[in-house]
């Protein structure tokens, strides 16, 4: 089934364009939000064959048909809610672009196998699939027939690759059948262990293995990094997918901030629901008493940080650049966190007197 593809996989209007976005296709400031548009909002589709196919031949090599592999991100990139502020399309394009770059670095490359390469692009791409736009928390406060399925383990995350492998079933879908028994059960596998790892309740634990691993890792004297056991190579894989899942504080701040919005106001709408079922409102999930800045330092400090620092151990003297911009786009936020407001005492003059205004503290503090 040779149809002749497209060059970028999907339909472009302009073919220059897009071939200068795909020419920075490593670097890790990639506006996904204007390739999105050049790609006629199939950023998936295309990111999916542009890297697969073009960049690292991977489809060939396990005898994957190109059309086939197509028609299946198709169904894929259909399957993301084109209704999410954040968790769509341009989401897992996004995450599978950045898990391109880091796997793209020298002390990473030649390390895993291309089948591990693959799997950890191909889950990036599927890790969110079908998302609702709502946390586990609220699929299990309502009882949605997701949480029952799932006994409110890993909700969404298991739903995500369920959904993906459920059209693998299907044969004019079933990119896979070229590959032989051995390899295809291997791959499956590690793509689940891949997607289950976005889970952010397991991130605590993700992170602890993590560094348990940098302190044992023997970099190698190539500069390489040594991976003994099966464990051992899906932790690291593991830890690079969660990172590029929880990447954008550390991409350029235009960029950063675009992704922010987006999260914020899927938040706001899941709070909405919250509001009109007469349930708490999750954390961040409130519009009437917005925290954005607040929110954003939060979960660098708590969150992004420790991880990325730990990464840039690990791939040391790589994602040096990300922590840089990380603590830039800290300081953006940081600096905007709105004064806090005013307490009952202030309303008394005399006591006014005597409080130095919180901005005035905080430039004390710079
Ligand atoms: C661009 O900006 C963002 C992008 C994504 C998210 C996400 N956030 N969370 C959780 C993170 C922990 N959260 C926190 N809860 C509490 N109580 N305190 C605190 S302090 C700090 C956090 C926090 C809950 C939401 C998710 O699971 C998403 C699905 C998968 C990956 C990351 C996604 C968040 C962004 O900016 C905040
Ligand atoms: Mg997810």
């Amino acid at each position: 089934l040779k149809g002749n593809l497209p060059k970028f996989g999907v339909e472009v209007e302009d073919e220059d364009a897009m071939s200068l976005m795909v020419s920075q296709i490593n670097t890790w400031n990639f506006d996904l939000f204007k390739f999105a548009v050049i790609s006629k909002d199939h950023p998936l589709v295309s990111m999916a064959y542009v890297i697969l196919q073009s960049e690292r031949n991977l489809l060939r090599s396990y005898n994957v048909d190109p059309p086939t592999f197509i028609k299946y991100m198709f169904v894929i990139e259909a399957n993301y809610h084109k209704t999410n502020p954040y968790h769509n399309a341009t989401h897992g394009a996004d995450v599978m672009q950045s898990c391109h770059v880091l796997l793209g670095y020298s002390v990473v490359e030649q390390v895993f196998t291309d089948l591990e390469v693959f799997a950890a692009l191909f889950a990036s791409a599927i890790h969110d699939v079908d998302h609702p736009g709502l946390s586990n928390q609220f699929l299990s406060n309502t009882s949605n027939e997701l949480a029952i399925l799932y006994n409110d383990h890993a909700v969404l995350e298991n739903h995500h690759l369920a959904t993906a492998f459920k059209f693998l079933q299907e044969d004019e879908l079933n990119w896979a059948s070229g590959m032989d028994d051995k390899q295809r059960q291997l791959f499956r596998k590690m793509v689940i262990d891949l997607v289950l790892a976005t889970d952010m309740s397991k991130h605590l634990s993700l992170l602890a293995d993590i560094k348990t691993t940098v302190e044992s890792s023997k970099v190698a004297h190539n500069g390489k990094l040594v991976l003994e056991s099966y464990n051992e190579r899906m932790l690291v894989l593991q830890g690079i997918v969660h990172s590029c899942d929880i990447s954008s504080a550390t991409k350029a701040l235009p960029i950063y901030k675009a992704w922010t919005e987006r999260i914020i106001e899927e938040f706001y709408q899941q709070g909405d629901r919250e509001r009109d079922l007469g349930l708490n409102l999750s954390p961040m999930c409130d519009r009437q008493n917005p925290s954005i800045e607040k929110s954003q330092v939060g979960f660098i400090d708590f969150i992004v940080l420790p991880l990325w620092e730990t990464l840039g151990e690990l791939m040391f003297p790589y994602c040096q650049e990300m922590l840089s911009q990380l603590n830039e786009n800290r300081m953006y936020y940081f600096s905007r966190i709105p004064e806090s407001p005013r307490c009952s005492i202030t309303d008394e003059p005399e006591e006014r007197n005597n409080l130095i205004s919180s901005s005035e503290k905080r430039k004390n503090l710079r």
